[in-house]
């Protein structure tokens, strides 16, 4: 079971304990939050960039770092080429997973390399979609997941940053998307599949589409196409799940992260939690 830290918003930040633990918390041995007396109303997108940059803070000069897709991800690329143009970081090897983080970190001067040359990773850092009390994850929303998984899977430590709407009790509860990347040949035919895979969970599936108001599907960087998976319970076992899923010929991989995060950085209005298994 995942324990938590706790971190300062700031110099001003009070530590209390928390009096109504989030369900999230529920089966968490200890369950303690911080509370500022003048806590900022901070967005989403700060909160994002807090999980980021505290993320951050554990990558060492001369790190072969798996750089994650998203938008959180994409503040934890941001602070790392900021951090190089100061030099306050240097010998950084950054692998990309997707075409979005590369052309990022491209155009911060990060350099840049692949799984190929670099097959083992000392730290990788990327967002999730939904994160669970096992610190298992749904992730590829963003489309990225067989890349992501691939390069999550080879790295050392693998940090999640995040902000506290994803947090959930059991995967697939949030209502939204569990991504299936699958070979477009016959794309209905495992659609039907996966869905018919899940009946008592109520899923539907959908293909997903470019986003851009035609009828065309979204296209991954791997040049395959996506089946987003809707559930309206969630998974009661996702190793078994994602067994039966990456069973099926045609699929590629699937958006359960299972067993993969060391911890995740969780940024919420009272603060950053920091969650370790
Ligand atoms: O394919 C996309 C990735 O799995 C992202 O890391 C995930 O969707 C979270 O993205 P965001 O930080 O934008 O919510």
């Amino acid at each position: 079971m995942a324990s938590l830290s706790f971190l300062h918003l700031s110099s001003a930040t009070r530590f209390t304990p928390r009096a109504t633990p989030l369900n999230h918390r529920a089966r968490t041995q200890k369950s303690f939050s911080i509370r500022s007396q003048s806590a900022p109303v901070l967005s989403q997108d700060e909160l994002k960039k807090l999980a980021a940059d505290k993320a951050v803070e554990s990558v060492k000069s001369g790190m072969v770092l798996g750089l994650g897709t998203g938008s959180t991800a994409a503040f934890v690329v941001d602070k790392l080429g900021q951090l190089l143009s100061t030099g306050q970081l240097s010998n950084i090897v950054g692998i990309p997973t997707s075409k979005r983080t590369q052309e990022q970190a491209a155009s911060l001067n990060i350099p840049l390399s692949t799984l190929d040359l670099h097959p083992h990773i000392d730290l990788a850092i990327d967002g999730a979609d939904e994160v669970d009390p096992n610190l298992d994850l749904v992730k590829g929303r963003g489309g990225a997941l067989l890349r992501e998984k691939m390069v999550e899977a080879a790295s050392s430590s693998f940090i999640v940053v995040a902000d506290d709407s994803k947090l959930v009790s059991g995967l697939g509860g949030s209502g939204l998307a569990m991504p299936v990347e699958v070979v477009q040949f016959c794309w209905k035919y495992n659609l039907v599949r996966l869905e018919g895979l899940f009946k008592e969970l109520g899923c539907e599936a959908k293909l997903r589409l470019a986003g851009d108001g035609s009828e065309k599907p979204y296209v991954t960087d791997n040049m395959n196409y996506i089946v987003d998976l809707y559930f309206k319970n969630p998974i009661k076992d996702g190793f078994a799940a994602g067994k039966e899923i990456s069973a099926m010929e045609g699929v590629v991989e699937h958006g359960l992260f299972l067993g993969m995060a060391t911890s995740v950085i969780i940024a919420g209005k009272t603060g950053v939690e920091v969650m370790t298994k």
